[in-house]
């Protein structure tokens, strides 16, 4: 079933060129935490180029009912009136964050130093993600959660009443575990420390920092040690969303694979916690180039430039980029099965608890198009079969997945014959102008 009403079926075939600027949408993470952190600011946070895919909407929802006044002023200005850290009020409805793994996660670190009592729910994809790796530490606070077996939604939290300081190391590379101890540390007197081993990306640390927290990291020989001081009052910001390179990941890989293609992606984010995927393609020898690049917010920013690559060479993507490209596996299995030679993505266990075990979803729907497939645990490779040589064909399942549908949609566009994935509803979720954009540059989805 799709998030949102009956499946909706969709077929990708070789079209002409991709040709033209891909305006992807607002960086996802970045819009989440914009909410969250506005949420919990005193007074008044403006934020522009907001995504509106509705995992983001879902967020503004729960925010409302926490008490936050969320306001759309069109095209992509909203206006978040903050409530306070500490400040939310319990809900008397179940929170609902959809298909939203960072939705649930950090608005449950949000309130689980808060006086309330909140349960949280979500579609069939969600309520099978792990939770305890959030609920854990949150426990340390003092926060009680009481779920289904192996700690999944729906689940009720009881926010600590004299919520104690906590450092803990986390023990997935995951920015959302990190990103929900440090708002249950928000309202927390005292000192709350994250290790992390691996740097997951750190929008958190970034924006809370805008927002007038006391947080700085340090590199030590444990990795990298966040520190935030408790209690401090955020003061209400404007903020300027990027782009999101996670979006920007599904034009460019389909210009790489599609003969002739010659397309710009403007204004993408190129936080090295999330530019990973870039980097791979380019070792693979992808035409893919940075112009204009650019400091904005103290970000690095470019226009990324994609050309239509026959020669790409599989090649072992390195486990310490896992974090930073985690989301950009699904597409890149696509450009590898395009490529010449094996693709190894090793370290990559995490992929098996996103919104499907996306290892199994790629490898089922890959094989199914006529491509070999081999994987382990916490690996997988691709065999690459050369550029337009993928034969196609089939339909594949999208498990509740955007990521899954997108890579499959960019996939048929240089197979030899169609593909159609089951469902292209949950796309919504995080690029809803997907398909008026592809179809723009020149592809062919009906
Ligand atoms: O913090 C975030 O905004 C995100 C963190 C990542 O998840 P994990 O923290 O589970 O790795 C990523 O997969 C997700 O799309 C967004
Ligand atoms: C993993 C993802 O999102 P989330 O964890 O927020 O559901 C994603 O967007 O690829």
């Amino acid at each position: 079933m799709s998030a949102h009403g009956a499946p909706k079926p969709m077929t990708a075939r070789a079209s002409g060129p991709l040709q033209g600027e891909a305006h992807v949408p607002g960086d996802k993470s970045i819009s989440h935490r914009a909410l969250i952190f506005g949420a919990m600011a005193v007074g008044e946070t403006n934020i522009s180029g907001l995504l509106e895919g509705q995992d983001v909407l879902d967020t503004a929802k729960a925010m409302q009912s926490f008490g936050a006044t969320v306001e759309n002023l069109g095209d992509g200005n909203w206006r978040v009136h903050g409530v306070g850290t500490g400040g939310f009020a319990e809900p008397d409805h179940v929170i609902d964050c959809g298909n939203s793994g960072t939705g649930v996660r950090l608005i449950m670190g949000a309130v689980a130093t808060c006086p309330i009592s909140v349960t949280f729910t979500g579609d069939a994809s969600l309520n099978s993600r792990p939770m305890a790796r959030v609920t854990d530490p949150l426990a340390l606070f003092g926060t009680r959660a009481v779920g289904r077996a192996g700690g999944r939604l729906p689940l009720t939290l009881v926010g600590a009443q004299n919520p104690v300081p906590v450092r803990y190391t986390t023990p997935v590379p995951s920015a959302q575990v990190k990103s929900a101890v440090l708002l249950a540390g928000l309202n927390t007197p005292g000192e709350t420390v994250v290790i992390e081993k691996e740097a997951t990306r750190d929008h958190t640390e970034r924006m809370l920092a805008g927002f007038g927290a006391q947080i700085s990291t340090e590199e030590t020989d444990e990795g990298h040690v966040i520190t935030l001081k408790g209690q401090p009052e955020l003061k209400p910001q404007t903020i300027v969303v990027p782009r999101d390179p996670s979006s920007a990941a599904f034009p460019v890989c389909a210009a790489l694979i599609t003969p002739g293609s010659d397309v710009l992606v403007p204004n993408i984010g190129l936080n090295p916690t999330r530019a990973g995927l870039f980097t791979t393609l380019k070792e693979m020898g992808a035409d893919l180039t940075y112009e204009n690049l650019r400091e904005e917010g103290g970000e690095p920013v470019a226009d990324l430039r994609a050309r239509y690559s026959p020669a790409m060479q599989g090649i072992d993507v390195p486990p310490a980029r896992a974090a930073s490209m985690i989301d950009e596996y699904p597409v890149l299995s696509v450009v590898a099965a395009n490529a010449t030679g094996t693709t190894r993505m090793t370290g990559v266990k995490e992929l098996r608890v996103k919104e499907s075990d996306r290892i199994d979803a790629m490898a089922r729907g890959l094989r199914g198009n006529g491509v070999t497939v081999r994987d382990g645990e916490d690996w997988w490779e691709v065999d690459g079969m050369g550029a337009g040589k993928v034969p196609g064909g089939f339909t594949c399942e999208t498990f509740l997945d955007h990521r899954i549908a997108m890579s499959f949609l960019c996939l048929g566009l240089s197979t030899q014959a169609p593909v159609t994935v089951d469902d292209a509803g949950p796309i919504a979720t995080s690029f809803p102008i997907f398909m008026d954009l592809m179809r723009q540059l020149g592809a062919t989805l009906e």
